[in-house]
């Protein structure tokens, strides 16, 4: 299990995801952008709108079964992005690297792509090209479509 977690709220991954789209307008023109799948969709779809970029492909990777580092499965290509031919041209995008086993079998996909991502824990880190902020190996990044606001007792309940 992952030691300590890391929320990141939908304002945080807005601003994290155009802060990545504002970083890659220096690289001019994309052809087309690649969402990983599922965690690539919201963040494609902000970078998309950003760069004015109207072709969006998927590529569909499981790798994980559940909720921690433990649950990784060597990753299967479900879904190829037939529209990306072998990248050239296109942008890459994943909400994060851990492993980098995701990145890794996406590029062996796309070989010409650029790939980004918004999170990149250092194991991951020489599988991008680009990321926007990096996150502690032990560390497990909760998104926003993960979690759900909770009744939090107050602390003085828990004396007893
Ligand atoms: O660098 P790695 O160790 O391979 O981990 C990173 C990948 O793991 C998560 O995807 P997951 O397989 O959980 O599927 P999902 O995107 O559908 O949630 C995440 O969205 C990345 O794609
Ligand atoms: N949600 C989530 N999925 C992951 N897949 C691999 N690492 C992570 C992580 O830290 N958080
Ligand atoms: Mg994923």
């Amino acid at each position: 299990m992952a030691t300590n977690y890391a929320t990141v709220t939908w304002d945080q991954l807005h601003r994290d995801a155009r802060t990545l789209a504002s970083a890659l307008m220096a690289r001019g023109e994309f052809k087309g952008i690649v969402a990983v799948t599922r965690g690539g969709l919201i963040p494609a779809a902000i970078i998309a709108r950003e760069l004015d970029c109207r072709l969006v492909e998927s590529i569909s990777v499981i790798s994980y079964a559940g909720e921690s580092a433990q649950d990784q499965r060597v990753p299967q290509v479900v879904k190829a992005p037939v529209a990306a031919g072998d990248g050239e041209g296109f942008l890459v995008i994943d909400d994060l690297v851990d492993s980098g086993e995701t990145a890794k079998v996406v590029r062996d996909v796309l070989p010409k792509a650029h790939f980004a991502c918004l999170y990149a824990k250092p194991n991951g880190k020489p599988h991008t090209d680009q990321y926007v902020m990096e996150v502690a190996q032990d560390t497990w990044v909760l998104f926003p479509w993960d979690t759900a606001p909770l009744f939090v007792p107050p602390l003085a309940r828990n004396l007893g």
